[in-house]
């Protein structure tokens, strides 16, 4: 790792690549068997849940059309503002499709907890959530969450998608962010 490596910035790695990929890969298994008889519509929340989405459907083996929905919580800060802003909408229709919503993180779970609701109101078949992290401990509202890759300690967290003020997503791991880089 050189002096201008990124992950310089993290106090502590929680998820290397390998990991992530293996967990990933138990999801997408997980997936395929429970639509092995029905399609299903996977939404992506942009920009965070890039990564999750690429790889995620990449590893499954049935049909996984996608589609992009843009919200904003958290602006170029650590703490969610708990204001949901759509910056996108999605294309498709979802009358009658049976949605899946993927997602990076859960950490107030402000943003899913608003955005199931509101893809729920487009009268879909059904509407499950699928997300590689969550942070219990930081939840303010109950949400049934189908697919959780892993659990995770109440810090803030950059990479394989997740930012610091846009930076971090490209990192190939998921670690704990250094507060000197933030406070
Ligand atoms: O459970 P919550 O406390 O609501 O936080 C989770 C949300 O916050 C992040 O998105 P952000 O609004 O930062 O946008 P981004 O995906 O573009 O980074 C993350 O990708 C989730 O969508
Ligand atoms: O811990 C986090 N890191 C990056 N983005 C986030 N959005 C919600 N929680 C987080
Ligand atoms: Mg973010």
């Amino acid at each position: 790792m050189d002096a201008q490596d990124v992950k310089n910035d993290l106090t502590e790695v929680l998820y290397t690549a390998e990991e992530i990929d293996a967990k990933i890969k138990e999801l997408a298994a997980q997936i395929d068997r429970d639509y092995a008889d029905k399609d299903v519509l996977l939404v992506g929340v942009l920009k965070g849940a890039v990564m999750v989405m690429a790889d995620l459907a990449r590893a499954m083996h049935i049909h996984a059309p996608m589609d992009w929905m843009a919200v904003s919580s958290y602006g170029s800060g650590t703490k969610s503002s708990g204001v949901v802003r759509i910056l996108k909408d999605l294309d498709a229709d979802l009358t009658g499709r049976h949605v899946l919503i993927v997602e990076d993180i859960i950490d107030s779970g402000l943003t899913l907890s608003w955005l199931k609701a509101n893809l729920e109101s487009r009268g879909p078949a059904s509407v499950e959530i699928c997300t590689l992290l969550r942070k219990p401990e930081a939840q303010k509202v109950e949400i049934d969450v189908k697919y959780v890759g892993m659990d995770i300690p109440n810090k803030f967290v950059v990479g394989y998608g997740l930012d610091f003020a846009e930076n971090y997503r490209n990192l190939d791991c998921i670690g704990i962010l250094a507060p000197h880089v933030y406070e």
